[in-house]
């Protein structure tokens, strides 16, 4: 390239230059009527503040101008400000997900000292194919996988938020039991109580969301006043011919369109953002309350509205009613935001235009379409609840069926199994059905009013003003007319818009409704049953006001001793938890027993720590002290689970001079008479239940020992299954793949792990083998646990040291006594008897047999 060429380029880079910054200044010159080239930006800022406070009142194009350059400044901030937000957000994240180049994530949260815990989610799932072919491409998906782990920080919930809210729920409760008030609005006061937790305070993250989509939204009420201006504009230019003006204007709508898309898609992102952590927040606060160890799901069943359709189907209110009610808040705040910005924009700007006349008949059409329209609306808020009620009940009875397949199988149930399946699809396809026939008319007279009668009127009120001033003037001056309808028109019609999305969202707000009175529900009863003196659904014999759990006269008055170096029960009387309180069914009276019979006093240090550690060996007892052992014996429905449910605390002593002492939970473990197996979880989750494996692994245990353990109890062969440990990462549905006998013994297997120093047993051997169950509680034995075992079978005696048995003369009566003793031989004596009687009868049997079989020969 040649000296020349090389200058003639740089001519022509610096002439394109000079160009660009003509038009620049141009534009400005243009737009805001200001001659500043050459100035700053900071220069330009301050005179055009100046100008534009100097310019006031505006006449009509400086107005459009400072409408432009206010325009500009606006967006430019909101989208300085959005993007700031949002790479924001990208980069906290970003951080959260710091890559840790030699470790592979085994387990998926941390828990911190301060209680909070840091969760690892892994954003790539890696298919079964890929896992199985663990190919030397596996140091590249470990890879990929690290830099697709995302880290979520979740702080420790303060406890006492709950206590806060619940006494504010019981308020908005009580107020809604009582319809005096004039100005009473129940789905305001629920609402109001549900905002605290989906915006907790004025600096929280969704009150910017908020805070953004508001502005957003005003900023599209603007382009879109804009872009009216601009339609008419436009149109004025074809009809009067000018050319270079009708180009540049169309230069304009191509530029304007890009923030007016930004704007819509803005909007659309924060509403989906806004109603994600609405979601976040209330599906936490409901899972701190539902799932700690207050035991609110279990104690669900006994609240005073445990038969309403949330909590019957609670797992549905949880999973899906709390997403609906996100979605339908953001959306209808969306629905009326977006009408209401619409309309005062509007209206100011027709004022000028139409008269301060005309846009009070627009609004007066409004109010009164309004209202009728309101007078028509259907039932909405009571239908969608109906409608997700059918649903949860839908989806629940078959979740209940696919877990329950092998007995319904067993039983050839499908005929009854699929009536019912039928009939409660038939009540959701009913419901559904109820919702669209009354939307139909709705929407007839809906679509009546707002599309086709508001459009005539708009360009009955868009033509009043050119009307009007043709017949005063008698000039009819075309061009400008059809620039003034043209823009008076779109705004008509985006008003007519605007009132209608208004209109609509009538519809909406009674969809809401429903949703909340459902939330605000499960929310109350969470709250009460999540009280520390819950009542377990009982009201004041006498009438009077229904307790929320705290106030009026104490339901529950017996005493619970904690952290006690045995397990006591003073004077209790076993009564079903009902709203009759104490006065409800009683099962035992006054049952008093203690084990170890004696309590020392020097074991008290060793009570508070287990050694999850220490090793198997069967000289060497896990225990200093010698174990005792209690044997519960009933007959069937006598009550002796329930004995198990009042030392576990699920059920409560109603009577006050009951004492119930008990040791510190992590030395109690209970073992239910339907063996449990977490869903979805691995072989080592089982044994390890109700310890999690982040726990295990935390702690630094070992599968080791869990093989350990399983050799003890004799199903270290479910282990060699598969080839080397791997089995203890094995996913299965557990429940149906051991048997009967294997679930008991994994039972016994966790006693093993936890090494608690007390067991409570219910019914824990009766599907296992006689010489098993000889073995297990030589187990138990040597290891020195202290257990009860509650059984119907008189042959599980000879492992106890003592027996409690309940109902003996069918009354509820019990009698406790030392086995060994001269009363327990004589008992166990009196049976021997009675079975030597009914032996005494076999002679009498075998004719009466004899005889039967001759008559069914003759047959
Ligand atoms: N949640 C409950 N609501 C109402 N009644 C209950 C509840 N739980 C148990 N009962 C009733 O309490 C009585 C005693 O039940 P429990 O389970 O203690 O019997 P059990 O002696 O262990 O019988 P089984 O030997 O058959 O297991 C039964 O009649 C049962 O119907």
């Amino acid at each position: 390239m040649t000296v020349t060429e090389v200058k003639g380029k740089l001519l022509k880079v610096s002439d394109a230059r000079r160009r660009i910054q003509q038009w620049i200044n141009y534009t400005k010159r243009n737009c805001g009527g200001l001659r500043l080239q050459g100035t700053y930006i900071k220069v330009y800022l301050r005179e055009l503040m100046k100008w534009l406070r100097k310019s006031l009142p505006l006449s009509y194009d400086r107005r459009s101008r400072a409408f432009t350059i206010s325009l500009a400044v606006a967006f430019g901030s909101i989208l300085c400000g959005g993007s700031y937000y949002f790479r924001g957000t990208k980069k906290r994240l970003r951080s959260y997900s710091a890559p840790r180049p030699f470790l592979r994530r085994t387990r998926s949260q941390t828990l911190l000292a301060s209680g909070a815990r840091i969760m690892y989610i892994s954003q790539d799932k890696i298919s079964q194919e890929d896992q199985d072919e663990r190919s030397v491409r596996d140091s590249e998906r470990s890879k990929s996988r690290k830099n697709n782990t995302k880290k979520v920080y979740i702080s420790k919930r303060d406890g006492e938020v709950f206590e806060r809210d619940k006494y504010l729920f019981k308020a908005v409760e009580q107020s809604s039991a009582r319809h005096s008030q004039i100005f009473y609005s129940r789905f305001l006061n629920q609402m109001s109580a549900i905002v605290k937790i989906l915006i907790p305070s004025w600096f929280d993250k969704n009150v910017i969301l908020l805070s953004l989509e508001v502005l957003f939204l005003i900023m599209r009420t603007w382009l879109s006043l804009f872009v009216a201006r601009l339609d008419g504009q436009i149109v004025r230019d074809i009809i009067a011919g000018r050319g270079k003006r009708f180009l540049g204007d169309l230069a304009f709508w191509f530029a304007i369109a890009v923030p007016a898309s930004y704007t819509n898609g803005a909007i659309k992102f924060l509403q989906r953002r806004l109603s994600l952590n609405f979601r976040v927040y209330l599906t936490r606060y409901v899972h701190d309350m539902y799932l700690d160890d207050r035991l609110a799901f279990y104690k669900l069943a006994f609240d005073s509205q445990s038969n309403s359709s949330v909590i019957k189907n609670i797992d549905n209110s949880i999973a899906n009613d709390v997403t609906k009610f996100c979605d339908a808040i953001c959306s209808v705040f969306a629905d009326i935001a977006k009408p209401v910005i619409d309309l005062v924009f509007f209206a100011v700007y027709l004022r000028d235009n139409l008269g301060t006349l005309g846009v009070i008949g627009i609004f007066a059409n409004y109010f009164i379409t309004g209202y009728i329209l309101r007078k028509y609306t259907p039932p909405l808020g009571r239908l969608a609840s109906e409608k997700s009620s059918a649903d949860g009940d839908y989806y629940n009875y078959l979740a209940n069926m696919g877990s329950n397949s092998e007995e319904i199988a067993f039983y050839q149930g499908t005929k009854v199994e699929r009536a019912k399946v039928k009939e409660l699809y038939d009540t959701l396809y009913a419901k559904t059905m109820q919702i669209d026939q009354s939307k139909f008319n709705y929407t007839m007279i809906e679509d009546y009013i707002l599309k086709y009668t508001w459009s005539a009127l708009g360009y009955v009120f868009a033509s009043i003003p050119i009307v009007i001033t043709t017949l005063s003037s008698g000039v009819n001056l075309e061009n400008s007319n059809m620039r003034d309808f043209i823009v008076n028109k779109r705004l008509m019609l985006s008003l007519a818009d605007a009132g209608s999305r208004l209109m609509h969202s009538i519809k909406d707000i009674s969809q809401l409704t429903g949703y909340t009175n459902r939330i605000f529900i499960l929310l109350c009863a969470l709250h009460r049953v999540h009280f520390r003196r819950f009542n377990y659904g009982a009201y004041p014999l006498n009438g009077g006001e229904m307790r929320y759990g705290g106030g009026g006269k104490e339901m529950v008055g017996g005493t619970i001793q904690r952290n006690f170096n045995g397990i006591r029960l003073e004077n209790i009387d076993v009564i079903i938890p009902s709203k009759r309180a104490g006065k409800g069914a009683k099962l035992i009276a006054g049952l008093t027993f203690q084990v170890p019979p004696v309590i020392q006093p020097s074991l008290s240090q060793a009570n508070s720590t287990q050694d999850l550690d220490k090793n198997f060996d069967p000289n060497v007892p896990l225990f200093d002290s010698m174990g005792a052992s209690l044997l519960i014996l009933g007959p069937n429905s006598c009550g002796k689970s329930s004995i198990q449910r009042i030392i576990a605390e699920i059920w409560p002593v109603y009577n006050k001079n009951g004492l119930l002492s008990i040791p510190a939970a992590s030395n109690l473990f209970c073992v239910p008479q339907k063996p449990y197996f977490t869903r979805g979880g691995t072989f080592r989750d089982q044994i390890i239940y109700p310890m999690s494996s982040d726990e295990f692994f935390d702690r630094g245990l070992k599968d080791r020992s869990l093989v350990q353990i399983l050799k003890e109890v004799r199903l270290d062969y479910l282990v060699r299954r598969h080839a080397g440990w791997s089995y203890m990462d094995a996913v299965a549905d557990w429940k149906d793949v051991l048997s009967g006998g294997e679930k008991q013994r994994m039972n016994f297997a966790r006693i093993l792990f936890h090494k608690p120093r007390f067991v409570v047993m219910d019914e824990s051997t009766n599907a296992i083998s006689v010489d098993m169950e000889d073995y297990l509680f030589q187990l138990l034995a040597k290891y020195r646990f202290n257990f009860i075992t509650i059984s119907q079978r008189p042959g599980l005696i000879k492992y106890h040291d003592m027996l409690l048995e309940i109902g003996v003369n069918g009354d509820g009566t019990w009698q406790l006594q030392a086995l060994g003793t001269a009363e327990a031989i004589t008992s166990i004596d009196n049976e021997i008897d009675t079975l030597k009687n009914q032996l005494a009868d076999v002679d009498k049997l075998q004719e009466q047999r004899a005889v039967l079989k001759k008559k069914l020969q003759v047959v």
